[in-house]
Parts: structure tokens; sequence; C-alpha cells
């Protein structure tokens, strides 16, 4: 058995199971701290590490019109192969986490791709949709959050906005928060939910990834606004 199947070897098909049927009910599913902690070990130390050179501006739009624009967002972030324990680790979850949902949800899950993030102090998402219906095969997203003692006060939310939740007259409640805790996994469909990252009082670190009906489309490709 080698390295990277010891780390997530066993106990993920219950996650993958409430996972699964997070999505079949509400199309998203949040789970704090439940990333095997080797991994999210293995994957915040290799992000702390990373030299800073291998970290790009994100951009915004698909490849060939890809631009930065900081209006949008201010993150930098690192496109992930399959190199090196932490990363090949990543991907190997990851793809398993594909195969069961495949299984259970027939989404026709083809390809992952994936990258490492850096939100620095004060750094934003503006509201967005990973993927637009008939445009991206981006179906499903990931996002992992690898901050160590997190709270609450830090800021750094991720906010998934949910038009199916109900509103009150006095308030309109219909969005999610999700504190960017350590190990905490955040799945939703990419065409569903408008979503944004709230500016945080320290760096924050987490990765995003999407799966694809195909990967006919060149990498890097990033949401389309
Ligand atoms: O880091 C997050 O909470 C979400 C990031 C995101 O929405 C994206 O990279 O598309
Ligand atoms: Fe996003």
């Amino acid at each position: 058995m080698s390295l990277v199947q010891v780390i997530h070897s066993g106990g993920d098909t219950a996650l993958f199971e409430s996972i699964s049927n997070d999505i079949i009910e509400k199309g998203y599913s949040i789970r704090p701290y439940a990333l095997p902690e080797n991994l999210a070990l293995l994957l915040s130390q290799h992000i702390l590490e990373l030299p800073s050179e291998k970290f790009k501006r994100a951009g915004v739009g698909r490849s060939k019109d890809l631009v930065v624009n900081d209006f949008i967002r201010t993150d930098e972030i690192s496109w992930i192969t399959y190199q090196g324990a932490a990363s090949c680790a990543w991907i190997d979850w990851a793809d398993s986490l594909r195969s069961y949902l495949n299984k259970h949800l027939f989404l026709g899950l083809f390809s992952f791709e994936s990258h490492f993030a850096h939100y620095a102090k004060g750094d934003f998402y503006k509201t967005h949709k990973d993927a637009f219906k008939g445009e991206g095969n981006r179906v499903l997203s990931v996002v992992v959050y690898l901050n160590q003692n997190w709270v609450p006060s830090d800021g750094g939310e991720l906010v998934i906005y949910d038009k199916n939740l109900s509103a009150s007259a006095v308030i309109d409640n219909r969005k999610v928060t999700v504190v960017p805790n350590f190990g905490t996994i955040v799945v939703f469909l990419s065409e569903e939910f408008p979503h944004e990252v709230l500016p945080a009082k320290r760096d924050r670190y987490s990765i995003a990834g999407w799966f694809r009906l195909n990967n006919s489309i060149a990498n890097n490709i990033d949401p389309p606004r």
C-alpha cells in the first residue's frame, strides 16, 4: 500500500454518503471538520510551504479571455497537479468521492480540476457562480479549508445564496454562511448556487475544485464571471 492509500483508506464511505444525501436533499453539503485529519494536515503543511512564486493572481473568465479583475476577486491560486504526497493524496481522495457520487447520483462526473487558494488579509471573491447552464461543464464544486484555529471573528466566511430557503417578511436570510474552519468540506452544484467569499482578518487557505462532465476544454479555466 502506498502512503497515499494509507492516508485515506477506509472511513470515507459514511462521509461520502452524507455528502451524497445532502446533495440530493438541498443541492449542497456543508460538513464541518470532515476531511480526514491526516489529509488535512498534509495539505495545510503543504500549502504553507508552497513558495510564493507558485501562487498567481486568480483570473476571471474562460481560458483565452482570462483576466485579473480586482473588483471581483483578489485571491492567489496555484493549480494542483499529481505531484508530491499531499497533492496526490488530495486528488486520490477527490477521485474516490467522484466515483462514489457517480455510483449514487448518476452525475456522470468525468474529471476533476482544483487549485490551492490563498486569500491574504482583506482579500475577497464577490458573488459569482462557478458555471452557467449550457456553458460550462463544471457540475459540482468542492471547497475544503486548511485554516487551523480559525475563530468566527476572523471573518472570511463563504456565503452561499439559496433561493429555496424561506425568507421572512422582516429578514431575508436565504443564505448559508460557512466559517472556513480546518477540514470543513463544502460541496455544491456549480450552476445552482451563487456564492461569495467575505474578506478575512488573517491569511485564509483553501482548496477549490470542480468535477466536470469532460475535460475537452484546457485546464486553467475559471468561473465565467
Ligand atoms: O474559498 C471559498 O470559500 C470559495 C472559493 C470560490 O468560490 C471559488 O474559488 O470559486
Ligand atoms: Fe466559486
